[in-house]
C-alpha cells in the first residue's frame, strides 16, 4: 500500500473518529440544552395554564361562594317547605343565574333532597325544582358523598342524566351559623366550551390537562380519558393520569410528582418536571398544584414537535461539509508538503542509481523533507563533481598510458608499436589519396663495438644523441622512431622519391657531423624505400630493410634506396 493511501486512510479514520466523538458530544450538549430549555418552558407553560384556569374559574367560584352564603337561601334551606321563602329563594337563584358565566345554577337541599336548576335558555322558568335526589341512585351519589366528606368546595366533571348535560360543576356547601350543612349550590360550565378555551389551546406539541387531588383526569382534550363523576368512584376504578403513559417508570414518576407537590402543599409556584414517553415520543412533563381548587395542572411538551430534529440537519450539513473540506485540505497539504516531495525524491534517487546526475526540479517544502531534499541535492552535486574529476583523471592516465605504450623509454621517440600505428595509418591514407610516402630504416654502424669498448651506458648515450639528431633533422610532421636496439625508422609524409633521398642523406650526414663535434664519432647506414600502391606493412619494412642491408654491405656509412618494382636498390 502506498504512503499516500496509508496517510489518507489514517487521516480518514482519525477524522471519522473525531467527527463521531464531536457528534456524540454535540448530541449530549444539545440534548442537555434542549432539556434545560424545555424545563424552563414547561414551568412557564404550567404557570400560564394554571393562571388561565384559575382566572377563568375564580369569578365563578366567588359567585358560587356568595350564593352559598346568601341569607335568603340559607333561611329557605332551613325551612324548604315555606312557600314564601321558596319564592324569595328562587328569585335570588335567578338573580345569580344572570351573573354566572354559563347563566345556569343548581341548588340542592339536604333537608328534602330537592334539586333546583335553570339554564341560560331559562328553560325551567317557574319550574326550577327539577327532581329529588335519591341516596340510593348512583347518579345522585355525588351529593351525598360531598356532604359526608364535608368538603366546602369541590370541582367535578359530571354528566347530569336528568338534565342531559355534561358540565364542569362548581359545588359549594351551604352552612348555617352552627356550621351545619344545609345544602349545596353552584354552577356548571359547559364542558366542551371550557375544554376548548382552556385545554385545546391548539399549540403544536403542547398538551394541557388537569387532574384532581387523586390524580383522576378532569380536563383533557380526549374526553374518553376524563374521569366523569370521579367523586363517587372507588380508588382503583378512576381514570388517573398514569393511564396516559405506557411505561411503568413513567407512571410511577408522574404519580411521584403529584405526591411531592402534595407534600409541599401548593408551595408558591412549585413545579415538578421530568421526561416521559407518550406514543413513543419523548415528552417533558411539568406538574403544578393549584391549592385554590385542589387540582393539579399537567403540561406535556413534545420536544420533537417543539424542536424538530430537522432543525439539526443544517448543522449536520455544515458539520459534514467541514469534515469534507478538512479532508481535502489535509489531502492537499499532505500532497504538497510530503507526498509530492517524497515521490520526486524517490524518482531522483532512481535516476542517481542509474548514474544520471542531472536532477530534475525537486520541490522543497519548509520542513524536514525539504531539508532532506536539500541535503540530497548537495550530496548529488558533490558526487557529480567527484565522479567528473575521477573520470578526468582516469582519462588523463589512460591517455598517458596510451602514449607511454607508444614511446621508447630511452630516447623518447615512438617505439615499435607507435611506428606500426602511424605506418598503418599512412598505408590507408596513401591508398585513399593515391599518394605514396617514404620510409627510412637506419642502423648505427658497429654499435656492438661501442658497447663493448665504452660500456653499455655510453652506448645508451649514443642512442639518445642519434635520436636527438634524427628528430632535429627530419621535418616536424615526419615520424622518427626507434625500431629496437640500434635501429631507427623514419616515416616521411608527404614525400616523393627525391625528398626521400634528400632526407636520408641529410640524416646520415647530420649524425656523422654532429657525432664528430661531440668527440665520439659514429656513423649510420640508411636504407630507404618509397611506397608503391598496394604495399602492405611487411612489404614496406622488408624493402626498407633490404635497402639498409645493401648499405651495410656496401661498406656502411651510406644511403641505399630500394628501387621501385623491377629496379635494383641503388646507393644514393
Ligand atoms: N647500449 C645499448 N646497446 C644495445 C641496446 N640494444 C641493443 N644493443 C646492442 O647493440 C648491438 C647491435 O649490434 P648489431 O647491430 O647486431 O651489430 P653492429 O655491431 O652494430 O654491426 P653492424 O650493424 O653490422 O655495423 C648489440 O651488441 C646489442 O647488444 C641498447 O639499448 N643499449
Amino acid at each position: 500500500m502506498s504512503l499516500k493511501t496509508r496517510l489518507l486512510g489514517l487521516a480518514s479514520i482519525l477524522i471519522i473518529l473525531a467527527a463521531s466523538a464531536s457528534w456524540l458530544a454535540y448530541r449530549e450538549l444539545s440534548e442537555d440544552i434542549i432539556e434545560r430549555w424545555g424545563k424552563q418552558v414547561t414551568e412557564i407553560q404550567v404557570r400560564y395554564d394554571s393562571a388561565r384556569l384559575l382566572q377563568s374559574l375564580e369569578r365563578e367560584i366567588g359567585l358560587a361562594r356568595q350564593m352559598a352564603q346568601s341569607s335568603t337561601l340559607l333561611q329557605w334551606a332551613a325551612s324548604p317547605d315555606n312557600p314564601e321563602l321558596t319564592s324569595a329563594a328562587i328569585r335570588q337563584m335567578e338573580s345569580f343565574r344572570n351573573n354566572f358565566r354559563d347563566n345556569s345554577y343548581f341548588v340542592a337541599l339536604r333537608e328534602n333532597g330537592h334539586y333546583y336548576y335553570n339554564n341560560s335558555d331559562n328553560q325551567y322558568a317557574n319550574d326550577q325544582f327539577r327532581y329529588v335526589l335519591d341516596p340510593e341512585k348512583p347518579d345522585d351519589a355525588w351529593f351525598f358523598q360531598l356532604i359526608e366528606e364535608g368538603r366546602d368546595f369541590h370541582l367535578n366533571v359530571n354528566p347530569d342524566q336528568e338534565l342531559g348535560v355534561t358540565k364542569l360543576w362548581i359545588d359549594v356547601l351551604m352552612r348555617d351559623e352552627r356550621n351545619e350543612i344545609l345544602g349545596m349550590v353552584g354552577t356548571g360550565l359547559n364542558l366542551d366550551t371550557f375544554l376548548q378555551d382552556i385545554v385545546d389551546i391548539g399549540q403544536e406539541g403542547i398538551t394541557t390537562l388537569f387532574v384532581d387531588y387523586n390524580g383522576a383526569i378532569q380536563l383533557y382534550r380526549d374526553r374518553n380519558y376524563i374521569d366523569f363523576a370521579s367523586i363517587i368512584k372507588p380508588e382503583g376504578q378512576k381514570n388517573t393520569v398514569d393511564l396516559l403513559f405506557e411505561d411503568r417508570q413513567d407512571k410511577q414518576q408522574i404519580l411521584g410528582m403529584l405526591q411531592m407537590l402534595k407534600q409541599r402543599n401548593g408551595e408558591d409556584g412549585a413545579v415538578e418536571s421530568g421526561f416521559v414517553t407518550i406514543d413513543g415520543r419523548k415528552h417533558l412533563a411539568g406538574v403544578a398544584f393549584l391549592p385554590a381548587i385542589g387540582w393539579f395542572e399537567i403540561t406535556l411538551l413534545d420536544l420533537n414537535a417543539l424542536v424538530p430534529t430537522s432543525y439539526l440537519w443544517p448543522l449536520v450539513a455544515v458539520f459534514l461539509m467541514s469534515l469534507l473540506v478538512s479532508l481535502i485540505a489535509f489531502h492537499l497539504i499532505i500532497q504538497s508538503r510530503i507526498l509530492k516531495p517524497v515521490l520526486s525524491l524517490e524518482a531522483a534517487v532512481m535516476r542517481l542509481r542509474e548514474g544520471r546526475f542531472d536532477l530534475p526540479y525537486l520541490p522543497k517544502p519548509d520542513n524536514e523533507i525539504g531539508r532532506l531534499v536539500d541535503h540530497f541535492e548537495k550530496m548529488t552535486s558533490t558526487m557529480r563533481d567527484t565522479t567528473a574529476e575521477l573520470e578526468h583523471k582516469v582519462a588523463k592516465r589512460t591517455e598517458e598510458l596510451h602514449r607511454l605504450a607508444r614511446v621508447d623509454a630511452l630516447t623518447g621517440l615512438k617505439n615499435r608499436r607507435g611506428l606500426d600505428e602511424v605506418i598503418e595509418q599512412e598505408i590507408q591514407r596513401a591508398e585513399r589519396e593515391g599518394k605514396g610516402f617514404g620510409l627510412i630504416w637506419l642502423d648505427i654502424d658497429h654499435f656492438k663495438t661501442i658497447n663493448d669498448t665504452r660500456g653499455h651506458q655510453a652506448g645508451d648515450d649514443i642512442l639518445c644523441r642519434v635520436a636527438l639528431w634524427l628528430k632535429a633533422t627530419v621535418r616536424p610532421y615526419d615520424h622518427p622512431g626507434r625500431w629496437g636496439g640500434d635501429e631507427f625508422v623514419v616515416l616521411l609524409s608527404p614525400c616523393d622519391k627525391d625528398t626521400l633521398e634528400q632526407i636520408a642523406n641529410r640524416v646520415r650526414a647530420s649524425v656523422e657531423q654532429e657525432s664528430q663535434r661531440t668527440g665520439t664519432s659514429v656513423t649510420i647506414s640508411v636504407g630507404g624505400y618509397f611506397s608503391q600502391p598496394g604495399d602492405d606493412m611487411d612489404t614496406l619494412l622488408r624493402n626498407a630493410d633490404q635497402a639498409l642491408y645493401q648499405a651495410k654491405r656496401g661498406g656502411r656509412n651510406r644511403v641505399c634506396i630500394h628501387a621501385a618494382t623491377g629496379e635494383e636498390t641503388h646507393p644514393a
